[in-house]
């Protein structure tokens, strides 16, 4: 069995990128700037925005961290946007989901320049990733796939089974599973709350790929030896530790792991993969941003 170590690749990759603007600066460059817009005082947000920003500082990126209260209008976030898409020292920014029920997410996606959408959620940049074109892919299942890449694993005429059709994992790591070329070529069932028999479907994956938010979902009687586990999910449980929570995944990671081939760990395996996978998405948006301009 191997881990498949999230935390190293995201650090090589992280290293990579930092190369990438040393020389930027050395040459005198400007070096890429990104923005997340955060609404309302979610906990959890919070801490995903704080890690994306210190991943920022740690590979020379500028940062610009958006505060909005809980109670922003919709209006009020169209015109921050507007003003991030014209700011034309911003390379990439994201929104922070989820957004206060008063705002209509759809609508807010739609307003973000595509070729800032560093999330890759503009329908636009969706729609291009579905036809093979070259676009932002969304940060989550681009680091899965960059995990797969980087520990080589098989995924060409494998059987892939998606738990969970969100629009940010589920989705989009469905369509890129059932893509051609590697990580690709795998034949794709993409799982939900109304799937019936979820045993029945798990027990014949070579790889899943959790992603529901419920944990230990995943056990191991619903998986077969030699399976390849990637496990997204993120949840809060509190404890009496000082932070007052632990964070786990979809999967009985300890019986799991007894079965499974390869296999993600929580923490340390899908999250910061995340946000390596922003910082390059930033960079490519950097790298474009400059071919238009000259
Ligand atoms: N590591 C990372 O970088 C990231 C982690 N996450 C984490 O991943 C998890 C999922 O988040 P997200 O992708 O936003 O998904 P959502 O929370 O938006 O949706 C959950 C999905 O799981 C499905 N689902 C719920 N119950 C079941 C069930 N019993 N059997 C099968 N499918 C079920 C839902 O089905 P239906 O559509 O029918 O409601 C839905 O499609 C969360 O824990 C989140 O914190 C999310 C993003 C990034
Ligand atoms: N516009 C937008 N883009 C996102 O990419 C986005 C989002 N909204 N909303 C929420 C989800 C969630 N998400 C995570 C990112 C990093 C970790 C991460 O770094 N996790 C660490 C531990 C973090 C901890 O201790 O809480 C780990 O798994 O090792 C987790 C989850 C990005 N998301």
């Amino acid at each position: 069995m191997t881990i498949l170590d999230g935390k190293k690749v995201s650090n090589d990759i992280k290293n990579e990128i930092k190369a990438e603007v040393d020389k930027m600066k050395a040459n005198g460059e400007k070096v890429p700037h990104l923005a997340a817009v955060i609404v309302g005082n979610d906990g959890a947000s919070l801490t995903y925005v704080g890690s994306k920003v210190r991943a920022c500082e740690r590979v020379g990126f500028q940062s610009t961290m958006v505060r909005l209260s809980n109670t922003t209008s919709e209006i009020e976030l169209l015109d921050k946007i507007d003003e991030l898409n014209k700011n034309d020292d911003i390379d990439g920014f994201i929104i922070q989901l989820p957004l206060p029920r008063q705002i209509n997410t759809q609508k807010v996606l739609m307003a973000v320049d595509p070729n800032k959408d560093v999330d890759g959620f503009h329908p636009m940049n969706f729609g291009k990733m579905s036809l093979d074109m070259s676009t932002f892919i969304p940060a989550t299942p681009f680091g899965i796939l960059e995990l797969l890449d980087r520990y080589n694993v098989e995924t060409k005429g494998k059987h892939t089974v998606v738990i969970g059709r969100s629009h940010i994992v589920g989705r989009p790591m469905s369509i890129l599973m059932g893509r051609k070329g590697f990580p690709g070529n795998s034949t794709v069932t993409l799982t939900h709350s109304h799937t019936k028999n979820i045993t029945q479907i798990t027990s014949q994956a070579d790889i899943i790929i959790s992603a529901l938010g419920i944990p230990h979902f995943l056990k191991a009687e619903m998986v077969k030896d030699d399976v390849v586990v990637i496990d997204v999910g993120i949840t809060r449980v509190p404890d009496d530790t000082e932070k007052g929570y632990h964070i786990t995944g979809d999967v009985d990671f300890e019986n799991v792991s007894k079965k499974a081939s390869f296999i993600t760990p929580v923490p340390g395996g899908v999250g910061p993969m995340t946000i390596a996978m922003l910082l390059k998405n930033t960079l490519l948006a950097r790298e474009q941003h400059r071919l238009k301009k000259h």
